[in-house]
């Protein structure tokens, strides 16, 4: 899709570097924490800051890397807010994208050190070699259609099991059940992502599960894949699994269906489904926030 070249730096800059999306960090993160909270009453302030900026520093990791990345295969070449076009330096790029990525791992390790544990540094370095292989080469498996799979493990599961250890150093097969709601919120954002790259991605040889789908079934799995949310809420409150506050999280559905219906009206036009991905931030963050209270308050009152 021809961005508009008018546009100025500063709007290309915030686009590229798109604050909002580092939700993605935030919330499992900080739902993992309070998982951890609920179950334990444990909650050390310092490792939690800390995971929580190495997290933000990795995705920054992610999304510089992509950039370049993707500048290598061209299918980026109407994205006027890749920080590669906007630098004109490739290489500058992945330096700094190497640094966060170092920087963020130096954290982990931190807490590792704290704990005289390797287990969260062999979990976080899990889920950086699975986000490598989303969009590094030779695997390139988003080209495949295979992101939202690695989305969902990595962001899900991984991602609250690596949180909830940090706090507790140990697993819960309750952290797992939260971690498929949170791998479904993330995932939903990839998937939306799509929605305005048909051309671009076909033109580069993507498979994305939208140009496979199509646009008008992609809105509709769409659909299922934001309603499976609350049903799976619902799900593992019937089966004892969850208390009943995280029915706290139907709060966030005016943002499901904000997002729903977005998509659903403007599916096959690329300037107007071009944002649906930060309706579905929204959805993420308020859905995981509702999360992070359910899981928090009962050990406060
Ligand atoms: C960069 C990602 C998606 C955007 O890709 P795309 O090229 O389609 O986007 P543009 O159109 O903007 O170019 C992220 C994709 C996520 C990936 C599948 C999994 C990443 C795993 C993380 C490293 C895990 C971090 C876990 C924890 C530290 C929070
Ligand atoms: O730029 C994007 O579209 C995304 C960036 C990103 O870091 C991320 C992380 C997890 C799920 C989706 C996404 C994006 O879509």
């Amino acid at each position: 899709m021809q961005e508009v070249a008018i546009a100025p730096k500063f709007k290309l800059w915030m686009a590229a570097i798109k604050p909002p999306m580092y939700t993605v960090a935030v919330i499992p993160i900080s739902v993992g924490t309070a998982v951890a909270f609920s179950e334990t009453q444990r909650f050390d302030l310092g490792i939690y800051l800390t995971f929580l900026g190495s997290a933000i520093l990795i995705i920054a990791w992610l999304n510089l890397s992509n950039d370049v990345f993707d500048a290598d295969t061209g299918i980026d070449k109407n994205k006027a807010h890749s920080v590669v076009n906007l630098t004109g330096n490739q290489s500058l790029v992945f330096w700094i994208s190497n640094v966060f990525l170092a920087l963020g791992v130096l954290g982990v390790v931190a807490i590792a050190t704290q704990q005289k544990d390797p287990t969260l540094i062999g979990i976080i370095l899990l889920c950086c070699a699975l986000g490598y292989t989303y969009q590094g080469p030779p695997f390139r498996l988003g080209y495949q259609g295979l992101g939202e799979l690695i989305c969902f493990i990595t962001f899900g599961p991984l991602a609250i099991a690596a949180a909830y250890y940090s706090q507790a150093q140990t697993f819960s097969t309750l952290g797992l059940a939260v971690g498929t709601l949170i791998g479904i919120s993330t995932s939903i954002i990839l998937f939306c992502s799509h929605f305005h790259q048909v051309k671009d991605d076909l033109a580069a040889g993507k498979r994305s599960p939208i140009v496979r789908l199509g646009t008008a079934r992609g809105a509709n799995v769409l659909g299922w894949a934001t309603a499976s949310l609350y049903l799976l809420t619902l799900t593992w409150v019937g089966l004892g699994v969850f208390s009943p506050w995280t029915l706290l999280v139907f709060a966030s559905l005016p943002f499901a269906i904000q997002l729903v219906r977005h998509v659903q009206r403007y599916h096959d036009q690329p300037e107007r489904v071009s944002n649906c991905k930060f309706f579905a931030v929204n959805l993420q963050f308020v859905s995981g926030v509702l999360f992070a209270i359910s899981f928090t308050l009962p050990g406060l009152l």
